[in-house]
């Protein structure tokens, strides 16, 4: 059946860069937000998190498989952090209900891995 998204969000991506300790916007315009969504894939039950800039090419920030042991923060009502195998992901919302919307999704996701 393919991946049914469970969570469609407006978001800025950002990574934190450890060696100059701050958190870093993804993509080449980092005034587009991006759409962020959380996909499903029943078939297989894998939840991945998947960002594109809303913009004409669409570019991809964020493709980040959700995995049983992930750790996550929701720091504020519109920034949630995500530690994946090699790097720190953290999600600005555009607004404050989108960080506990997104939050809860993400508990979703691994209660049903
Ligand atoms: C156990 C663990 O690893 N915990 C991590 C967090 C974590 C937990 C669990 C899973 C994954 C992760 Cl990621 C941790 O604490 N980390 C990860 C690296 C950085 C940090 C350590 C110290 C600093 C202190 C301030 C704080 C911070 O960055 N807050 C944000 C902030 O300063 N900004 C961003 C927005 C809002 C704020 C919320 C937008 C831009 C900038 C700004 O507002 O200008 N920190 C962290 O988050």
């Amino acid at each position: 059946m393919g991946e049914t998204s469970i969570c469609n969000v407006k978001a800025t991506v950002m990574t934190y860069d450890d060696g100059c300790k701050r958190w870093v916007t993804v993509g080449s315009d980092t005034a587009v937000l991006s759409r962020v969504q959380i996909y499903h894939n029943p078939d297989v039950n894998t939840f991945r998190v998947v960002g594109r800039k809303m913009q004409a090419d669409q570019e991809v920030v964020i493709n980040c498989a959700i995995t049983k042991d992930m750790k996550y923060n929701l720091a504020s009502a519109n920034f949630f952090q995500l530690r994946d195998s090699r790097q720190l992901w953290g999600l600005n919302f555009g607004s404050e209900e989108e960080g506990p919307l997104f939050s809860n999704s993400i508990k979703y996701a691994l209660q049903t891995l």
